[in-house]
C-alpha cells in the first residue's frame, strides 16, 4: 500500500517560504499541499496564484492543490498553469461535479474532490471512477490547527470500499489535525496520503515529523 505526506505549507513560515519548501524537498514528504481559501466556501483567506508560483518555483515535489473556493471551475486552468500536479475542488462547492472533474483533467492535473465532515461518502458513487483522489476532511475547512474529528475513520473505510467496488484508482487523503497520534489509524483504514500542517511545522523537527508520519 502507498503511503504519501503532503505537508500542508499553511503553516509554514512565510517570511522564510523557500527555506521551508526547501526543507521539504529534501524531506520524505512526497506532495506538498497547497490550501487556497476564498472567505465564501470557507471563513477564512489563504493563498492566491502568487503563491502558488512561488511553491511552484522552488518545490521539486509536485503541488497538491486544495480549491476551498466557490465556483472553481473559473480558476482551474490558472492553478493549472501555476503548477499545480493535483487539483481537488469541494463537493460541496461544485453543482456540475462531473464537468469540474473533466475541465481538471483537460487542464492536464489530477483531480480530485474533497468532502466534508457532514457530506456522507455515498455522495461520491457515481463520480469516484473518474476520480484520481479523494480528500476526507477531517475538521471543517478553513484553519489549521483544528481538532481531528474521530468520525474520520469510518468515512476513510466507507471511501476503501466504495473505492474498490467501483474499480476506482483513485487515492485516499485525509487532512486537518493529522498528526503521530492518528497516522497509523489512518492507514489502516485505508487512507493513502495524510496531510500534516501543525503536527509538522510545530513539531521542531519537521523532516523528522514527516517521516514519523509516513513510516506510521
Ligand atoms: O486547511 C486545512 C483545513 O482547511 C488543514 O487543516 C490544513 O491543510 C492542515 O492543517 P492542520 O494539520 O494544522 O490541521
Amino acid at each position: 500500500m502507498t503511503h504519501l505526506v503532503s505537508p500542508s505549507i499553511l503553516s509554514a513560515d512565510f517570511g522564510n517560504l523557500q527555506r521551508d519548501i526547501e526543507m521539504l524537498n529534501a524531506s520524505e514528504a512526497d506532495w506538498i499541499h497547497v490550501d487556497i481559501m476564498d472567505g465564501v466556501f470557507v471563513p477564512n483567506i489563504s493563498f492566491g496564484f502568487p503563491v502558488a508560483e512561488v511553491a511552484k518555483k522552488h518545490a521539486t515535489k509536485p503541488l497538491d492543490v486544495h480549491l476551498m473556493i466557490v465556483e472553481p471551475d473559473r480558476y482551474i486552468k490558472r492553478f493549472a498553469d501555476a503548477g499545480a500536479y493535483g487539483l481537488t475542488v469541494q463537493l460541496e462547492a461544485c453543482p456540475n461535479l462531473h464537468r469540474t472533474v473533466q475541465f481538471i483533467k483537460e487542464a492536464g492535473c489530477r483531480a480530485g474532490v474533497a468532502i466534508n465532515p457532514h457530506s456522507p461518502v455515498a455522495l461520491l458513487d457515481d463520480i469516484i471512477a473518474d476520480l484520481d483522489l479523494v480528500l476526507v476532511m477531517s475538521v471543517n475547512p478553513g484553519f489549521g490547527g483544528q481538532h481531528f474529528i474521530e468520525n474520520t475513520y469510518k468515512k476513510v473505510s466507507e471511501t476503501r470500499d466504495l473505492v474498490a467496488k467501483r474499480n476506482s484508482k483513485a487515492l485516499i487523503e485525509v487532512d486537518g489535525g493529522v498528526d503521530k497520534s492518528n497516522a497509523g489509524k489512518l492507514y489502516t483504514a485505508g487512507a493513502n496520503v495524510l496531510v500534516a500542517g501543525s503536527s509538522v511545522f510545530a513539531s521542531g523537527n519537521p523532516s523528522a515529523m514527516i517521516s514519523t508520519l509516513k513510516h506510521a
